[in-house]
């Protein structure tokens, strides 16, 4: 799958069930804490390839996306690419309303290559709202999904994370080197 489409324009299915999705991918999707960090104790060094990142308008935004963050008048758009070691291992694409770039989490325009998860989980103040599983079919085979609500000192943001090939989620026993 090309890295030059946006999470947003890819069409992810989304389970009503989370049942309906193997316990092992599970484990992965429904982690609570940083994935930056659940990947690096696979024994990886992460890096983060900012793909774009640009204030866009309401209208612009994926009808499901605006669904589920607040009115603003502009929204804060990070695309990425999150490598394990050499491999690509994730597409990231956070949606931040204006109104979350307040005082210290203005910030969240400047992490460049740092991981989003750096920041957020750094303090105590992010909850998550919910996460929504999802599964993308491609011409080289169906990808794992999750889209997260976080809320940092109670503003939200949205993240869309697609898990690529190389990804441990996508390994029979999500670990790294083991064929
Ligand atoms: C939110 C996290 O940050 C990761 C890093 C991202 C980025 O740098 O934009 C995006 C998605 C996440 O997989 C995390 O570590 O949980």
């Amino acid at each position: 799958m090309s890295d030059s489409h946006s999470p947003e324009q890819l069409p992810i299915h989304w389970f009503q069930d989370p049942n309906d999705v193997p316990a092992d991918v599970a484990d992965w999707l429904m982690e609570m804490g940083s994935m930056t960090r659940r990947f690096e104790k696979q024994g990886v060094t992460v890096t983060v390839k900012p793909k774009n990142e640009c204030f866009v308008r309401r209208d612009e935004l994926g009808e499901s996306e605006a669904q589920q963050l607040p009115e603003s008048a502009r929204y804060w758009v990070r695309e990425v690419i999150l490598f394990g070691d050499a491999e690509p291992w994730l597409l990231g694409r956070t949606v931040i309303p204006e109104e979350t770039l307040t005082g210290p989490d203005l910030a969240l325009v400047d992490l460049g290559t740092v991981p989003l998860g750096r920041y957020l989980f750094s303090g105590n103040n992010l909850t998550r709202d919910y996460i929504h599983l999802g599964q993308l079919n491609t011409e080289q085979g169906s990808l794992w999904a999750r889209r997260s609500r976080l809320c940092l000192s109670d503003k939200p943001l949205l993240l869309t994370e697609i898990f690529l090939p190389d990804s441990p989620v996508h390994r029979p026993e999500g670990k790294v080197g083991q064929a």
